[in-house]
């Protein structure tokens, strides 16, 4: 389970009873829980979030133990009103926002570039179990470089994707490393803030960090009764 910082992190681990214990790996550092799940705080950001969680994999897999399941957790904003502060995203698209061109007539994704891709899908009834057990509501995640922080680029983000909920910045990051892999990925978000103009002192961290804890609470049974051939 990657998180960006540790706060998040630390946040997914109150939801065992057990802290686990630290594993250094090669360019990470792991906390393994005795549940089998291992939480990394992967770092802010696509390039480090990939970087840090391919770390992970390719440990996972020389160690003989490969991840069957990699997920994306933490804080986000949420785009109103569909997501209020303190709600909770499992996203069913994981979609780079800002990959692409600028050009004259707008925005171009790398896929129609000719290269790439920018959207990965979690497994369908793994993202509906979720969303059963913890409330989670089901849509896009948005993935960027860059916090939004106008009204202007909120409107346009959700006019180029109409479904998306939630906006953070590792997700499409994990989703690239656990595709190297052949792993399937997963992200969840807690709502801390609006996606829009910004306002630290508005965001709600705290709330954000303890829904993330209750939703791993209900979601330990869920991700260890999954299985992969269902989806
Ligand atoms: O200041 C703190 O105490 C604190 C605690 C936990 C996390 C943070 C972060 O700033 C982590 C950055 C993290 O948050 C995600 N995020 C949250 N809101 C948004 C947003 O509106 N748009 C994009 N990303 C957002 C993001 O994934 C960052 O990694 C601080």
């Amino acid at each position: 389970m990657a998180t960006a910082v540790p706060v998040e992190r630390d946040a997914v681990a109150r939801a065992f009873p057990d802290p686990g214990a630290e594993v250094p790996r090669p360019g990470v550092t792991l906390r393994r829980l005795p549940e089998g799940w291992d939480l990394l705080a992967a770092g802010v950001g696509p390039a480090l979030a990939a970087a840090s969680t391919a770390a992970a994999l390719t440990a996972a897999t020389l160690d003989g133990a490969p991840y069957g399941l990699v997920v994306s957790a933490g804080i986000g904003g949420g785009f109103a009103p569909d997501t209020p502060l303190g709600s909770l995203v499992v996203a069913d698209e994981i979609t780079a926002a800002d990959l692409g061109a600028e050009t004259a007539d707008g925005f171009l994704p790398v896929t129609e570039l000719g290269f790439g891709t920018v959207t990965h899908h979690p497994p369908a009834a793994l993202v509906a179990a979720v969303a059963a057990a913890t409330g989670a509501r089901p849509g896009t995640v948005l993935t960027g470089s860059t916090v939004t922080g106008t009204a202007e680029r909120a409107a346009l983000l959700r006019a180029r994707h109409p479904r998306a909920l939630a906006e953070g910045m590792e997700g499409f990051g994990v989703a690239e490393a656990a595709a190297a892999h052949g792993a399937p990925v997963l992200e969840l978000r807690a709502v801390s803030n609006p996606v829009g103009p910004r306002d630290r002192a508005a965001w709600r961290i705290g709330d954000a960090l303890a829904a993330l804890t209750e939703a791993f609470g209900k979601l330990a049974p869920v991700l260890t009764s999954w299985n992969p051939h269902d989806d």
